[in-house]
């Protein structure tokens, strides 16, 4: 199960449980990744010059956000649109999903910076320059690669709830006086992260490994750079979640 989401028969929400899910959840952005990989930059994607309003990446996500909130995907808290402003209602009810947050969560989406960080910043890092065409499957595999980020990224909110109704007297009264900083480091796990930057550069030299059926050592060639993995955790999405935590935390109370 990869939802940070718990059973819906049992109402149970545990830091361990909700942590198995984004260690199962860096598989999926690991190999979003790969995927992506396979396709140069492919700049024209970004550009705001094809006629649409905006790049014709913005285009597709759009749209194929749109069809998906018909099918019911944003029905599910744990899933925030990247634009959220006039999405079809669901034709269908797929679930019913638990209420375990506190409402005012749902109004938090760090789904802009997640877009800023990940085109302008981490994009040109992950792909090799050049254009080879393939603009409708390269906007797929980065909206993959969004929606897992965007997916993980949120499920700060349940981190944030499981930690407090674990101690709330510790988080009340910053939350009262709205400390951002108290509340970031009642919340952060140095030793977690530590462990967390280690495995996902594992994963990335696992998953991308060349796979031969002879014994002959590859030379070390990944299919992405496996420390940029741990970069792209390090320098954004933990400190994202994190975001999201403290952001969920100040509006705990309301
Ligand atoms: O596991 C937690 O306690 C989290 O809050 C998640 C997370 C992360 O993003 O991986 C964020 C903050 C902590 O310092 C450790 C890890």
């Amino acid at each position: 199960d990869v939802n940070c989401n718990p059973d819906l028969a049992s109402n149970k929400l545990s830091l361990d449980e909700i942590r198995d899910s984004l260690i199962r959840q860096e598989d999926t952005i690991v190999f979003c990744l790969i995927e992506r990989a396979k396709f140069p930059l492919n700049p024209k994607l970004y550009h705001r010059n094809h006629g649409f309003t905006g790049s014709l990446v913005e285009f597709i996500v759009r749209e194929t956000e749109a069809i998906q909130a018909k099918a019911g995907r944003y029905e599910n808290p744990e899933e925030n649109a990247f634009f959220p402003e006039h999405l079809p209602r669901p034709l269908v009810h797929p679930r019913k999903y638990p209420k375990v947050l506190h409402p005012s969560g749902a109004s938090i989406n760090m789904n802009k910076p997640i877009w800023d960080f990940y085109f302008n910043k981490f994009l040109p890092l992950l792909v090799a320059d050049g254009d080879d065409g393939n603009y409708a499957a390269t906007a797929a595999s980065d909206l993959a690669c969004l929606q897992a980020l965007s997916r993980r990224i949120h499920c700060g909110k349940y981190v944030a709830e499981v930690k407090f109704r674990d101690a709330p007297h510790e988080y009340e009264p910053p939350i009262r006086s709205q400390e951002r900083d108290s509340l970031m480091k009642l919340l952060t796990f140095e030793a977690v992260e530590e462990m967390v930057k280690k495995r996902v550069e594992k994963k990335a030299r696992v998953f991308g490994q060349e796979v031969t059926l002879n014994n002959t050592v590859d030379g070390g060639k990944y299919k992405i750079d496996p420390l940029l993995a741990a970069r792209l955790y390090d320098e954004w999405v933990m400190p994202l979640t994190k975001e999201v935590e403290v952001e969920y935390l100040l509006r705990r109370l309301e």
